[in-house]
């Protein structure tokens, strides 16, 4: 965690010297445990954990805002399992908003290992309405819910210019399935959509298709990074143009007005 800590703050240097409004980091930026068991005894609480304690620092040292998706213990003291979230961290530091993951990857391809999230995680129960940021109204999702367009047209509804994927998307389903279903989301939901991703090998079991890509609200890919990832941490930068989303569902409005 130290380690993915040092990561983001390279990506948070970069990002403040190209002069960003925001920033936004993937699924598990913490760590990406090489077991259930694992991944369990990693977790902290949010207010105890050196990772967030340092983003926190660093947001607030340069006012700038950071999406992030961490770890956290369950709500339920009773529970063994725990939380795969999306955190909203402003311009003081402060955590404003937390999205837990709705849908859980419990899969098996042939020729690979299952995967079972929910052997670890619990999964969230609520869509977390849009909130302001300095890039416009946010919605949160996580990786695996890319798949199901149904939380992507609420927030739509409820006024998202903006929809998050922070993701660790598998290499195999990456090559497919990434980009269409991510340009997908941005055409039928007219925002823009920003999908930061981990990129390259975790561990021995674990590699992440990478990719991270910023899609306007026409569908048009406006950013992105590649699949190696060998070079270290990467940011790109987009200009997210909240004209740019009133123009296209104004031309070809999508949303019933009675
Ligand atoms: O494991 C952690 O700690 C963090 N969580 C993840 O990386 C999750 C669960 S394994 N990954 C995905 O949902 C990939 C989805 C995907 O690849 C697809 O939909 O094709």
């Amino acid at each position: 965690m130290a380690h993915n800590l040092a990561q983001c703050r390279t990506v948070i240097q970069k990002a403040v010297s190209g002069g960003a409004k925001a920033l936004f980091l993937p699924e598990a930026s913490d760590y990406i445990a090489s077991s259930p068991s694992e991944s369990i005894s990693l977790c902290q609480p949010a207010d105890k954990s050196p990772f967030l304690l340092g983003l926190r620092e660093d947001a607030k040292h340069h006012s700038l805002p950071i999406s992030v998706g961490v770890h956290e213990p369950s709500l339920n003291p009773a529970s063994k399992r725990i939380r795969n979230t999306l955190l909203w961290i402003n311009a003081k530091g402060e955590i404003t908003h937390r999205y837990a993951k709705l849908h859980l990857f419990d899969i098996s391809l042939p020729g690979r290992p299952p995967m079972k999230e929910s052997a670890t995680i619990e999964a969230g129960n609520e869509i977390l309405p849009p909130f302001e940021t300095a890039v416009g109204k946010v919605g949160a999702m996580i990786c695996f819910d890319l798949r199901f367009p149904e939380i992507s047209l609420a927030l739509k509804r409820q006024g998202a210019d903006v929809l998050l994927y922070p993701s660790a998307f598998t290499v195999p389903t990456g090559k497919v399935h990434w980009l269409p279903l991510l340009r997908a989301r941005a055409i039928e939901c007219q925002a823009y959509v920003i999908a930061a991703a981990q990129v390259g090998k975790h561990n021995e079991k674990r590699a992440s298709y990478g990719h991270s890509v910023v899609i306007d609200p026409w569908g048009e890919v406006v950013a992105e990074l590649g699949g190696e990832g060998e070079g270290g941490p990467e940011v790109v930068f987009a200009e997210i143009d909240l004209e740019r989303v009133r123009e296209v569902r104004g031309k070809m409005p999508l949303l019933r007005r009675t």
